[in-house]
């Protein structure tokens, strides 16, 4: 098989597109890792972050690692992975693995659900490119301090993935914790192919060498300067569309993997949300409809590993691994086409850093709410015709109900107020989609929704607790997006449950 964009509507605007990338030479300059294909002030930064397009032999040598790690872990009965990263550093190996537990939630609730596994049978994946994500360092010493008061040393069951040199890495070292290190010249969201998307993925059993084999065959049809490179077909297509046709619906399939969407979201967000352009890519479950329900203008783009054509919108077909590396460059392409580095995401910090400085205030626990009719009054009043409502939830996502509950709310909110509504899940979307909630097109508006009611639980070797730093990271946000001009209505609540089905109720 190979990947392919099957429907694609073709007008001349998309014409035009696709034949700048071809004339430009834009994908065989970037498989020879050509820093100057998006300009001068963009060049430094892409000096050192085209290394995922040459993925394969350090790829199949880590996997070779993973797996006799997998077969050590198991001869001593420990057959349970878990996984503690943000953004980059877990939706790639969410989507290879899918049973694989996932850890990228401060929801008090979550980490418990996640620290009572059998931690006898259990190793913790401890992942972070940087070394400084506060979420995975304060997921490590909750770690830590478990399975040290099970009598387990966590430097047995503690495997680290880090870029070289990192804070993290020293500190792995010093405890004697078992260290995978990935290319540093490629960043978090381009990293499916590097030990951040692999050494999980294979850990909890999935076939890495297949995917690389996969992504491996489709390199050179994807580094060809032709007007059949599926990549920049699918670069031009959704180009083509902007800036109305901001909006890209995910439509994933059993086929390939239903949550493939996710991770599409960060790459698409994060490289092309900022200096108020950009593409809000919005991952939809199976069986929601989308568009039909809204007036704002999306592209509706089914992912597939089947050759068949939808009905409506185009689909992106081929195998994981394909799509992994024609994601990746089509990414890149857009960032030639709009005008945009798309290996930057300035408006992520900002945010932590407002979180850093709320963390330990009273202001984030005296905040009113609006009441459920306030609350709708102000998004039916706020809302732009032509625009979008997140809705940001900080709840214990890894909770089956609570998260039936919020899809119901967003199917609901995108038929009554007419604009699309995109879901991120706090603090998971601040490492994805919320980089162009705060530095893309200022059409947004946003809906914050947090749970205060749960029981709140310490972080080991901190003054802070994992509920307050959630706060503190819900309210960073809001500051942020209210600094640029955005509505945010934060309703926060220890009875969040009713307040939605209120909220399901009055609409
Ligand atoms: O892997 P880490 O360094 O912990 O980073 C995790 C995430 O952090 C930030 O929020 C970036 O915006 C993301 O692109 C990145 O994937």
């Amino acid at each position: 098989m190979t990947p392919a964009v099957l429907g694609a509507q073709r007008d001349a605007r998309f014409e035009e597109l696709l034949e700048r990338l071809v004339s430009e030479r834009f994908a065989s300059r970037l498989f020879a890792k050509d820093a100057t294909i998006w300009g001068p002030a963009a060049s430094a930064e892409a000096a050192v972050r085209l290394g995922w397009t040459n993925f394969e032999a350090e790829a199949l040598s880590i996997i070779s690692e993973a797996v006799a790690l997998r077969s050590s872990l198991a001869a001593v009965g420990i057959t349970n992975i878990v996984l503690c990263g943000m953004g980059g550093s877990s939706l790639a190996p969410m989507v290879i693995a899918p049973n694989l537990r996932v850890l990228d939630s401060t929801h008090p609730d979550a980490v418990r659900e996640a620290l009572s596994a059998d931690l006898q049978h259990t190793a913790v994946v401890v992942s972070s490119k940087s070394g400084t994500t506060i979420e995975t360092l304060s997921h490590r010493a909750a770690f830590e301090h478990a399975f040290a008061a099970q009598g387990i040393d966590p430097a047995e069951r503690i495997i680290v993935i880090t870029d070289p040199g990192s804070e993290l890495e020293l500190l792995a070292d010093s405890s004697g914790m078992r260290c995978f290190n990935a290319d540093p010249h490629t960043g978090g969201r381009f990293s499916a192919l590097t030990a951040f998307g692999l050494v999980p993925s294979v850990l909890a059993g999935a076939d890495g060498q297949r995917l690389v084999r996969d992504a491996a065959m489709a390199r050179p049809q994807l580094s060809e300067d032709s007007a059949e490179n599926p990549a920049l077909i699918l670069a031009a297509v959704i180009a083509a569309g902007l800036p109305q046709q901001f909006v890209l619906e995910l439509h994933g399939d059993a086929s390939l993997s239903e949550t493939f969407g996710m991770w599409i979201e960060q790459l698409i967000a994060e490289s092309t949300g900022k200096d108020g352009k950009g593409i809000l890519p919005i991952s939809y479950p199976p069986g929601r409809e989308g568009a039909a329900s809204y007036t704002t203008a999306a592209e509706r783009v089914h992912l597939t590993a089947d050759l068949a054509q939808p009905d409506e919108g185009f689909a992106v077909s081929g195998t994981l691994g394909e799509q992994f590396l024609l994601w990746e460059v089509a990414t890149a392409a857009l960032g030639l086409l709009l005008g945009v580095d798309p290996f930057t995401q300035p408006d992520v910090e900002s945010a932590k850093r407002a979180a850093r400085q709320m963390i330990g205030t009273e202001d984030i626990r005296t905040e009113l709410s609006p009441s459920p009719t306030e609350a709708l009054q102000q998004l039916r009043s706020t809302i732009n015709s032509d625009g979008y409502l997140a809705i940001q939830a900080y709840v214990n996502s890894s909770s089956p109900t609570v998260n039936e509950l919020i899809e119901e709310l967003r199917s609901k909110l995108e038929q009554k107020l007419r604009v699309p509504v995109a879901l991120g899940m706090g603090p998971r979307y601040l490492h994805s989609t919320g980089q162009i909630h705060k530095g893309g097109p200022s059409v947004g508006s946003f809906l914050q929704l947090i749970d205060a009611g749960a029981e709140d639980q310490a972080i080991p070797g901190s003054d802070s607790t994992f509920g307050e730093l959630m706060l503190a990271q819900a309210q960073g946000d809001a500051t942020v997006l209210r600094e640029r001009g955005r509505h945010v209505c934060t309703v926060r609540s220890g009875r969040l449950t009713e307040y939605i089905q209120t909220l399901l109720n009055d609409l």
